[in-house]
């Protein structure tokens, strides 16, 4: 059949904020849960790490990582991933005492860390895990991966016999080791200055007096405000800061307000909506709680959101613009419909200075950059903010993944880091697996190093799909959509690879493969892709990207030095998209290179 691609520009992908109240960011993961099974089984062929099933003779250790759940949304493609790469979740590991022993037992680890970041891959990375490619994937997959692998040696080395012990305690040293020099590869900012602003210390102190335990302290870091800094040494699974419940500001206190009255009969009105609404005169009351986590707020965020009209126009055709353009629309078409009408129905309880647009918009950036998403004791989930948690900073590489539910034994919220933190060194948090648009757009910043879910997406639709108005196909390889981001972060930039991800040109092939006419008889690959096939592909990715690249225009366009916040943060951007085209646009112009030289 005859098929031809329809190649539209990127698509916007800002589905987050489609509806306010429902559209805070989510700042929340759970750990896995982890099994340990003490199975033993049989003899030993020639490797040491065989899985479970293979093995026939008793005197061994097994290790089993919590298995690929069905309940896992990429159960399949993970299925698949790890059936083709031939990894099992159950290893086994036979004691011995001869000098091979910690070896081997070093490529039982080797093959239990590259099970774990398969089960841990979240939807970008699986996109772009390439053949052949073990990892690591991304800083969050690490992390996630080696501690999972710890989480199952932990307990068996608790009820070690002695035989079993020497091994595990090299095998859980070893797994700590890869994760301090994982973390110290990817530290790009790590010392701040003491913090000795009265409203912080009060703060701190306020919270302590309330229950709170913190090893960390506040600092101020270049470029990103106050952050937290270790106080003393963190270890793995320590907690670095611990918040009672009671200290978290959430939904039950807009419901004991005077305002709930009103606003419970607003048809559709969502409970982050009133509590936005709540917090913007609450900053101004003397008697609250929390006057003095009030006090220590900016008076501007510096967001996205607030982004400037030469910003907005240094951004034209990127999707940052498009993401920033439509959230403010949202969140205006949000205050038209709350606030006029609030103002002049009950002035006594929303005062009309209070509840300006400017302010309306200041709530937004608070609660979009500060807030979380918290599990309470009650299984309910809410938007929160939380005092003091609120100053820890985000990281690529971060300290702290997983802190969204509260612990019922303690009734407090547990924010416990996933790799070592060294006295003085800041502790980070993960805000989530986001795009640096996303966090410019509601958090104000470009993080450092390199984001792994900087991707750019593309809209490829066949002519027959057009014309059908059908589903895209995915062509087997099960991905519908598509994207690609900067080719340095591929581990493959050989023939058929080409630092692309796989997906995309599986997908180009099984659509440009049926439009060819080919020139010449010759197919010179294994799965029977022919030269001109892979000649289309590349120069239909290079016929999307660089019209790209020139509609972002020469980087010196505009003055840098004496511009503003925004617009250093628009250029910036825009820089990186840049990088992104520019590794594509050279990626596809080696590989045909490569298919030239054949
Ligand atoms: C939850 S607050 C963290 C505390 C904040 N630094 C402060 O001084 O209030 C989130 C804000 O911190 C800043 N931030 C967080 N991580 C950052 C980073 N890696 N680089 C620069 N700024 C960062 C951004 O302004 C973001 O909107």
């Amino acid at each position: 059949m005859n098929q031809s691609l329809i190649l539209k520009a990127p698509r916007v992908v800002s589905g987050r904020l489609l509806k306010f109240g429902v559209g805070f960011p989510s700042l929340y993961g759970f750990r896995h849960r982890c099994l340990v099974c003490s199975r033993f089984s049989q003899p030993f062929p020639s490797t040491f790490y065989l899985p479970v099933n293979n093995m026939k003779k008793t005197d061994a250790v097994s290790f089993l990582l919590p298995p690929l759940s069905e309940k896992d949304p990429f159960f399949a493609k993970k299925k698949k991933l790890l059936a083709t790469r031939n990894v099992d979740t159950e290893f086994l590991l036979l004691r011995r005492t001869d000098s091979s022993f910690p070896a081997e037992a070093l490529q039982t680890l080797d093959e239990m860390v590259r099970a774990a970041r398969i089960l841990h891959l979240d939807e970008t990375e699986l996109y772009f895990a390439g053949d052949g490619d073990f990892g690591p994937f991304s800083a969050r997959n690490e992390l996630e991966s080696l501690n999972s692998v710890l989480s199952v040696i932990n307990p068996m080395l608790l009820s070690a016999t002695d035989d079993n012990k020497e091994v595990l305690q090299v095998l859980r040293d070893t797994t700590i080791d890869m994760m301090k020099s994982f973390g110290s590869k990817n530290i790009v900012e790590k010392f701040g200055e003491n913090c000795n602003s009265d409203a912080e210390n009060l703060l701190l102190q306020w919270g302590k007096n309330h229950g709170v335990k913190a090893k960390l302290q506040i600092a101020s870091y270049k470029g990103a405000g106050r952050g937290a800094m270790a106080a003393e040494d963190i270890s793995i699974g320590d907690v670095a800061l611990e918040i009672p419940e009671a200290l978290i500001i959430c939904e039950e206190l807009v419901f004991e307000s005077d305002m709930f009255h009103v606003l419970k009969d607003i048809d559709g009105i969502t409970a982050e909506t009133m509590l936005l609404l709540w917090s913007m005169k609450e900053r101004y009351n003397a008697n609250s709680k929390f006057k003095i986590y009030f006090e220590t707020l900016p008076n501007e965020f510096n967001t996205g959101l607030s982004f400037g009209i030469d910003a907005l126009s240094a951004l034209e055709g990127t999707l940052l613009f498009e993401e920033i353009v439509q959230a403010k629309e949202h969140l205006r078409s949000q205050y038209d419909s709350l606030c006029p009408a609030l103002c002049a129905n009950y002035p006594d309880l929303f005062q009309p200075e209070l509840y300006t647009w400017e302010w309306f918009l200041w709530a937004c950036e608070l609660w979009y950059s500060n807030s979380m998403k918290v599990v309470f004791t009650d299984g309910k989930l809410r938007t929160c903010l939380v005092p003091i948690a609120g100053l820890l900073n985000h990281s690529l590489c971060p300290h702290i993944l997983h802190y969204g539910r509260v612990d019922s034994t303690t009734n407090s919220l547990k924010f416990c880091v996933s790799r070592p933190c060294r006295q003085g060194e800041q502790c980070y948090l993960s805000y989530g697996c986001f795009s640096s648009s996303h966090l410019i757009n509601f958090y104000g910043f470009l993080p450092k190093g390199d984001n792994p879910y900087d991707i750019i997406p593309l809209d490829i639709d066949t002519l027959q799909d057009e014309e059908s108005n059908i589903q895209p196909t995915n062509n087997g390889s099960g991905w519908t959509t598509h994207m690609v981001r900067g080719t340095w972060l591929s581990n493959n930039n050989e023939l058929y690879s080409y630092g692309l991800p796989s997906p995309l040109l599986e997908h180009l092939r099984a659509v440009l493969r049926d439009d060819e006419i080919p020139t010449s008889l010759e197919t010179f690959d294994c799965n029977g892709i022919t030269k001109d096939t892979e000649v289309a592909v590349l120069e239909t990715i290079l016929s999307i990207f660089n019209p790209m690249m020139e509609g972002l225009g020469k980087s010196d366009e505009f003055e840098r030095e004496n511009s503003s916040w925004d617009v250093k943060l628009a250029l910036d951007y825009k820089d990186l998209q840049r990088k992104i085209i520019a590794s594509v646009v050279a990626s596809c112009s080696s590989g045909l290179q490569m298919l030239d030289d054949l």
